[in-house]
């Protein structure tokens, strides 16, 4: 059985195209939300992934593999990779395309096992965009951004309005994010133009 059985993207899609306003490339993205187990720094066991905008449609993300994301002894949980994937697909998706959008379909190919201690370096690109669905895809590769690729991941992402987070999510905790980026948001404009 072939590991990858659907042309991909699955429809016809246009190239998706960088928000004016994206941070550019070269830039490192900050954590969306503090208690996000993939990227917050709240949360001890969490990935704490780091990610930096790339050329083109294109983040680069790494995190380390703690024993807190075992699944075997001594090696990575299938479950727990497929989070970083998510985290790094959903963050490049977020910022690149300024728009919200919630993960509708992840798929994943493990190709080799992921020990206790390793890095794993996350390339992932934006594949098109077709109405509210937009695809994207993403190669994680061992200890190195040129070593043997160990995790494949490839999503849809579904376009929402915000109201999707506050009548689904933690209404409260939405507006105390909101607010804190707002405050960060103006630091950096005061810092740029003071
Ligand atoms: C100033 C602006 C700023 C904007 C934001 C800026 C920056 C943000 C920055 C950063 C963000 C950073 C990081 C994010 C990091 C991590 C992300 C983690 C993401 C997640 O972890 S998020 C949690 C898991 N996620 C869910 O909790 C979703 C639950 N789910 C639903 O809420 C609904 O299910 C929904 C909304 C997906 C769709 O529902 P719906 O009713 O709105 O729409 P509908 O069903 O019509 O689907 C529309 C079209 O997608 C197709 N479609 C849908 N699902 C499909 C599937 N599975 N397979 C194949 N096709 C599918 C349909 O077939 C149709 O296609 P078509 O249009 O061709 O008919």
């Amino acid at each position: 059985m072939s590991r990858i059985s659907q042309p991909w993207p699955p429809v016809e899609v246009e190239p998706a195209t960088v928000h004016p306003e994206a941070p550019k490339q070269g830039s490192h993205l900050g954590i969306h939300f503090g208690e996000c187990f993939g990227c917050g720094d709240e949360i001890e066991a969490g990935l704490h992934l780091h990610s930096t905008v790339g050329e083109g449609t294109t983040v680069y993300s790494k995190f380390t593999v703690t024993s807190a994301h075992q699944g075997a002894p001594g090696l990575a949980h299938g479950g727990l990779l497929a989070c970083a994937f998510d985290e790094a697909l959903g963050s490049t998706v977020g910022n690149l395309l300024r728009r919200p959008a919630v993960t509708g379909k992840l798929e994943t190919d493990f190709l080799r096992p992921v020990p206790v201690g390793s890095t794993l370096y996350i390339a992932t690109k934006l594949d098109g965009i077709a109405g509210r669905k937009i695809y994207v895809s993403a190669d994680g590769r061992l200890d190195a951004e040129d070593g043997p690729v160990a995790v494949r991941a490839r999503a849809l992402f579904v376009r929402v309005e915000f109201e999707h987070f506050s009548t689904h999510g933690d209404p409260e905790a939405l507006q105390k994010l909101a607010a804190a980026h707002e405050k960060a948001k103006r630091a950096r404009e005061w810092d740029i133009n003071p």
